[in-house]
């Protein structure tokens, strides 16, 4: 049965919640592989092939698939919608009912996950917990040009940044982005395959450092590195 990616987003939630008095969620800022795996089946989990992924993107799914059935990886499930809205324990811990109900967050999608089959964010990402490390297998599509032929940056940036806060994620819970530090070192072609190998190299306190590489299928052509710094909300501090 598909297992729900929203319970991460329902720590994130709750963490605000609380932060203006709400009870407080067990679940919270547990080093989580319960982000990823606490919810029943309610939405269509989009970390799968569908008709639009390539040929090298299936065979990389494919070997990553295998390295997961001795349990050394897990894929993680990644839902279009913020599905949570609709739960009662969303309701719970979300303190403004108008946001819950509200029409603009109704509508809200995972900015990634907001293109039809194939023309944005084609991807899916593979967590070792051991190693504290996750690949993230993505194919940009064509709505997502930058200089003609070439992915944009910024998409580069966004998908880098959600293969960091997954990282991060898992070991930190409720986490954001606090700094991005890029270098593009060789454009990516629109509609390739690249693969984001991303590490937790520290954590000390809230701070959670990681890195990455983004590399061609082959593995020859380094496209990007980059670092980046999360920060574990704190239930007492105030994010807006
Ligand atoms: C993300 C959800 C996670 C839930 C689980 C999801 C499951 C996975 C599912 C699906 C994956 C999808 C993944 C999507 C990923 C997208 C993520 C984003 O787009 S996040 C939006 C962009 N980021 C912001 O808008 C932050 C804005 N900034 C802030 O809100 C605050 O600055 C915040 C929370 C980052 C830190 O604020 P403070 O008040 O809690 O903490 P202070 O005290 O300022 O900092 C703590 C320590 O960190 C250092 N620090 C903070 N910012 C720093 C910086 N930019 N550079 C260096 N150090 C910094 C400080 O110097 C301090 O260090 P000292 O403890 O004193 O040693």
């Amino acid at each position: 049965m598909l297992r729900s990616c929203t319970a991460g987003l329902r720590s994130l939630w709750a963490l605000r919640g609380r932060r203006e008095g709400a009870p407080r969620l067990s679940a919270d800022l547990q080093p989580a592989r319960r982000l990823f795996s606490t919810e029943k089946a309610v939405h269509k989990d989009w970390a799968l092939p569908n008709p639009s992924w390539s040929k090298d993107l299936k065979l990389l799914f494919d070997q990553f698939m295998k390295k997961c059935e001795d349990g050394s990886w897990e894929r993680l499930p990644s839902c279009k919608h913020t599905c949570t809205y609709k739960s009662e324990d969303f309701k719970t811990y979300f303190l403004d009912p108008q946001l819950v109900e509200g029409e603009g967050l109704s509508q809200a999608q995972l900015f990634t996950r907001g293109f039809e089959d194939g023309l944005g964010f084609e991807y899916v990402i593979f967590n070792n917990n051991d190693e504290k490390r996750t690949v993230c297998l993505f194919q940009g599509g064509p709505y997502l040009q930058g200089i003609p032929g070439f992915l944009h940056g910024g998409a580069i940036a966004t998908m880098i940044d959600v293969a960091f806060g997954s990282c991060a994620a898992i070991s930190g819970g409720a986490v954001m982005t606090a700094n991005l530090n890029i270098n593009f070192k060789r454009p990516v072609p629109l509609c390739s395959v690249v693969v984001i190998h991303s590490q937790l190299d520290k954590l000390e306190g809230r701070k959670l450092f990681v890195s990455c590489n983004v590399r061609s299928v082959d593995e020859k052509t380094l496209y990007s590195e980059a670092t980046g710094l999360f920060i574990k909300l704190d239930p007492k501090k105030s994010s807006t």
